[in-house]
């Protein structure tokens, strides 16, 4: 079984150069997107990806950076691609935050009948720490991370052995014991701030004190537009580039 994880973006919030970080995981039975911020129409178009090839979107958080393409989305699956439904693979909570304090300025029509996110996704519900087989080669199971305290974030674990992580504070104990020792990942996908502190986000230094054979595994996203600065000094870690393929194969 084999899948592939393509960048549509690879850059920061505030990223002009590189896109928001977003993915499209393509296994042969499903096409699903990584959040969706607002660079992901373009990027698609960029490779010729329609909206209505996609099958469902998990967001992993509510920053614009990852949520602020979804109006657009929403609107152009409705009235340019013939009312067509595409999962939204979400927690309760969060599908109740990204509705009420975010979508629904730009949503909310009651004349045509749009009242809920309902009305424009259909809707399924994650549960954490419990995988999810969304066709028979892509299970995706989500787990709670910390990105800012008292606020939903969510990393992704896909076909167990791959790790995706959202926007999340450096967690050495959970990447050593969990994403490494227990699941025993082949594949890490992670968030990276350039320079220090950072606050809200992992730094480079801090992924630097992973042992080098798990640095190995480690795609670097998330970053700001002085990359190029910083080519040389991931030690074996690698900068993944917008619209890249990483071929997983289980
Ligand atoms: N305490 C915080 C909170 C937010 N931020 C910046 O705002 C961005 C929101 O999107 P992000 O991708 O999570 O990155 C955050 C920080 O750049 C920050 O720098 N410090
Ligand atoms: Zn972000
Ligand atoms: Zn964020």
């Amino acid at each position: 079984m084999s899948l592939q994880i393509q960048m549509l973006g690879t850059g920061s919030a505030f990223s002009k150069l590189y896109y928001n970080t977003s993915a499209l995981i393509r296994s042969t039975d499903a096409t699903i997107l990584i959040d969706c911020g607002p660079t992901v129409p373009k990027s698609l178009s960029e490779i010729a990806i329609d909206l209505d090839q996609i099958d469902g979107i998990l967001i992993s958080h509510i920053h614009a950076d990852h949520i602020g393409g979804l109006e657009e989305v929403a609107f152009r699956l409705y009235y340019q691609y013939n009312r067509k439904r595409v999962q939204l693979y979400v927690t309760e909570a969060l599908a109740e935050v990204l509705w009420e304090n975010s979508l629904k300025g730009g949503l909310y029509n009651p004349e045509d009948g749009f009242h809920q996110l309902q009305d424009y996704f259909e809707l399924v519900f994650l549960q954490e720490r419990v995988p999810y087989p969304i066709s028979p080669e892509l299970t995706i199971e989500i787990v709670p991370t910390l990105h800012i305290a008292q606020k939903l974030n969510y990393s992704i674990f896909i076909n167990h052995r791959t790790f995706y992580s959202a926007d999340l504070q450096f967690n050495k104990d959970f990447l050593l014991n969990e994403v490494i020792h227990t699941r025993n990942c082949h594949t890490i996908f992670h968030d990276c701030q350039l320079n220090g502190p950072g606050y809200v986000h992992t730094t480079l230094d801090e992924l630097l004190t992973l042992p080098e054979d798990i640095q190995k595994l480690i795609y670097l996203m998330h970053y700001d537009d002085h990359m190029s600065e910083f080519i040389g000094q991931t030690g074996p870690m690698t900068f993944i580039h917008k619209h890249e393929i990483i071929v997983i194969s289980d």
